[in-house]
């Protein structure tokens, strides 16, 4: 077993040097060529049935071998025996449900709010028949019913970064299985696992990729929950294309530094946005207030770079002024995002349910980025004060948008 970084940057790459290669192999192929076609059926049947890898992949829906390094990788990281890649998060934790609640006949699910806003819809839409009820964290056991399949929580959770403790909720779901929604921590700072969940759920799109030019979703487990995801994601379709699982793969290399760097960053923020007047609340686990349950330095290893926070003025009038920090959804890149949850990634929850898991309707949401500091701290505070630096979109002759600045 490596330490952290070296397993980021070695993990999924053991046999490289025996291919004589350096970088990740990129295997494009949708179908393979199956000379044997009996020996070919009887590898698009084990994989069928789950197995993680066979003689041939036979088809790209079925397997494909960069995908597969990627989830050597990750599961690594997570210290899970397996992982299992998909085309986004949404489609992750959406064959966990299947799993968890369609295979097993168990169609009741047990969440903690707040969730990011999809999932939270996924589970309370009932598209994928099952119905949710949603509890706080230590009520957990009173809502488990027999026919209770998962237990659905995410810490620090998206968007207001409530922080909850996992193994006491693996403890109070008794042997209904937890997911946990490890987006936000990333396996640098938390490996849920470790504390008895039996799915990790990631959306790879986040800090996992870092760099916004990305889509994707992965679930760490043990190898028999593993085969089940996979199952599904051969009939369901919901693969991560091969180019996907390269750059993922790519990620996780600088994964822990990004990660360090950003949460530095985020701490500053945090600490200066307290303390501005055009500032409201600000919710960061590194501030006084921000752990009650003093889960950082414990279960987590650090407070993690995104934070939230609310403004005296209009929050749409102050992410329109910022001119550096991108507006956008979206976390875990390079560059530093602003979004408004009510607004956007948590749209369709109910605005009256979305207030009471303590999501405000004029919360930002900011995920720091690997930029200077200072440079973020004069853009937001520049936004902040109202300061009329006005910024416009102008359409160029390509059609692609660029940010112009008027004053
Ligand atoms: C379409 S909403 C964007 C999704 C992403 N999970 C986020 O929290 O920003």
């Amino acid at each position: 077993m490596t330490r952290l970084r070296t397993t980021a940057v070695h993990g999924g790459r053991e046999d490289l040097a025996d291919l004589g290669v350096h970088a990740l192999p990129l295997d494009l192929s949708t179908t393979y060529p199956v000379p044997d076609q009996a020996a070919g059926g009887r590898a698009l049947q084990d994989l069928a049935e789950g197995a993680a890898r066979a003689e041939s992949p036979v088809y790209a829906r079925l397997h494909n071998p960069t995908v597969a390094r990627f989830e050597q990788a990750l599961a690594a990281l997570e210290g899970t025996a397996a992982a299992v890649a998909f085309g986004s998060g949404m489609a992750a934790v959406t064959a966990v449900v299947q799993a968890a609640c369609v295979l097993a006949g168990k169609p009741h699910v047990v969440a903690v709010r707040p969730l990011y806003g999809g999932t939270d819809h996924l589970l309370s839409s009932g598209l994928l028949g099952v119905r949710t009820t949603y509890a706080t964290a230590d009520r957990v056991a009173d809502a488990i019913t027999p026919d209770t399949g998962l237990v659905v929580v995410e810490t620090p959770a998206n968007p207001n970064l409530d922080l909850l403790d996992v193994a006491a909720v693996v403890a109070r779901a008794g042997t209904v299985p937890v997911v946990v929604d490890n987006t936000f921590a990333t396996p640098v700072l938390q490996n849920p696992a470790a504390l008895g969940a039996a799915y990790v759920l990631h959306s790879a799109t986040k800090y996992l990729g870092g760099h916004g030019d990305v889509l994707g979703g992965v679930v760490a487990c043990a190898e028999e929950r593993a085969a089940e995801l996979r199952r599904i994601r051969i009939v369901t379709g919901a693969v991560l294309h091969p180019l996907g699982g390269y750059l993922l793969h790519r990620g996780l290399a600088t994964l822990p530094l990004r990660v360090e760097a950003a949460q530095r960053t985020a701490v500053e923020l945090a600490r200066r946005l307290a303390g501005h007047p055009g500032v409201g609340l600000v919710r960061h686990p590194s501030l006084p207030g921000g752990d009650p349950a003093g889960l950082v330095g414990t279960q987590m290893g650090g407070p993690g770079a995104v934070l939230a926070f609310t403004t005296r003025e209009d929050p749409a009038a102050v992410v329109a002024r910022l001119g550096l920090i991108t507006p956008a959804v979206s976390l875990g890149s390079v560059d530093t995002l602003v979004e408004h949850p009510a607004a956007l990634t948590h749209r369709l929850v109910p605005g009256a349910e979305r207030e009471a898991s303590g999501v405000p309707g004029d919360l930002l949401r900011l995920s720091a980025g690997l930029e200077d500091v200072e440079d973020l701290w004069a853009d937001l505070d520049r936004a902040l004060s109202g300061a009329c630096e006005r910024h416009y979109i102008k359409p160029s002759s390509s059609g692609e948008r660029a940010l112009v600045q008027t004053g």
